[in-house]
């Protein structure tokens, strides 16, 4: 049971996020994007702004990745590698439009030295993979049905040495495992069960007894496209409901205004790719 109230203690991270001074929606390759809305791309970067200000404040060490002209949903930083033991399984995207994305996220890693995996397969990087660094001596939980394709979680799990559980997602809102499902702490989660198959669902009560669960509002909100240090946790302010819950579970939520941004299909997270040495 989560104990009410428990006292949380915040890890500092590292970081590394790119500025939406590119951003748009010229296409659509999600639910969440309509090429008839406009986008405020002013805003979008003021917001991001913030973003990224709110994670220095948190005491987080953020590095930047230079944006490129014609990849307007470079923002989105999570989805070009998975870094674990400081080792990096690089992204290959599904969709053509994003598919140069993967070189950018490869050449920062091969100029800060990290061991780079290139993948064979196709795998959007944190947005399908998350880590919990101290669940069951350190697990690799991976989403696949929309983006991440299955044989992208052996591979993972090749190139980074932790066991990987595969998940299900079943519903095209949800089409990344990190608009679902977020590692709160170094242990935990918290998740919404109907992004998830029933059997995902098992899997995930019988790994995460203690988790904390959100519902299709929260999620709907992008409440859990979020980053936890462990005690503080930085998610959309319009998941007020989601916001309560995690307080309530002891930890402190920052929230962050991202509305711009999540014209996109996506919100706090999909910015962040979190570098784990
Ligand atoms: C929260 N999610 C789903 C992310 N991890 N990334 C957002 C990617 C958005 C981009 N337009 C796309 O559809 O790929």
């Amino acid at each position: 049971m989560v104990t009410v109230n428990q006292q949380r203690f915040p890890r500092k991270r590292t970081y590394l996020m790119c500025s939406p001074d590119y951003f748009a929606v010229e296409y659509a390759i999600n639910p969440w994007m309509d090429v008839t809305t406009p986008v405020d791309r002013d805003l979008a970067v003021k917001q991001w702004d913030r973003l990224r200000e709110t994670l220095v404040g948190l005491g987080h060490e953020v590095h930047l990745l230079t944006p490129e002209q014609g990849l307007p949903d470079m923002v989105y930083a999570a989805n070009g590698g998975f870094v674990v033991d400081g080792s990096v399984y690089g992204a290959r995207f599904k969709h053509e439009q994003r598919a140069a994305e993967a070189a950018a996220h490869h050449a920062f890693y091969e100029a800060q030295g990290w061991r780079f995996i290139a993948p064979s397969e196709t795998n959007e990087g944190e947005g399908d993979f998350a880590y919990v660094p101290e669940a069951h001596g350190g697990l690799i939980l991976a989403g696949h049905g929309f983006r991440t394709e299955i044989p992208a979680h052996a591979e993972a799990q090749e190139a980074l040495g932790r066991p990987v559980v595969s998940l299900r997602l079943i519903d095209p809102r949800f089409y990344h495992l990190d608009v679902a499902l977020a590692a709160i702490d170094d242990e935990n989660i918290v998740y919404f069960p109907g992004a998830f198959s029933a059997a995902s669902q098992r899997v995930l009560t019988q790994l995460f007894p203690d988790a904390v669960i959100a519902d299709d509002e929260d999620a709907m909100a992008f409440g859990l496209n979020l980053v936890s240090d462990g005690a503080n946790v930085v998610l959309n302010s319009e998941a007020t409901r989601l916001a309560g819950k995690l307080k309530a579970a002891g930890y402190t939520p920052v929230p962050v205004e991202l509305a711009e941004l999540k014209k996109g299909g996506g919100s706090v997270k999909c910015c962040i790719a979190e570098l784990r040495h």
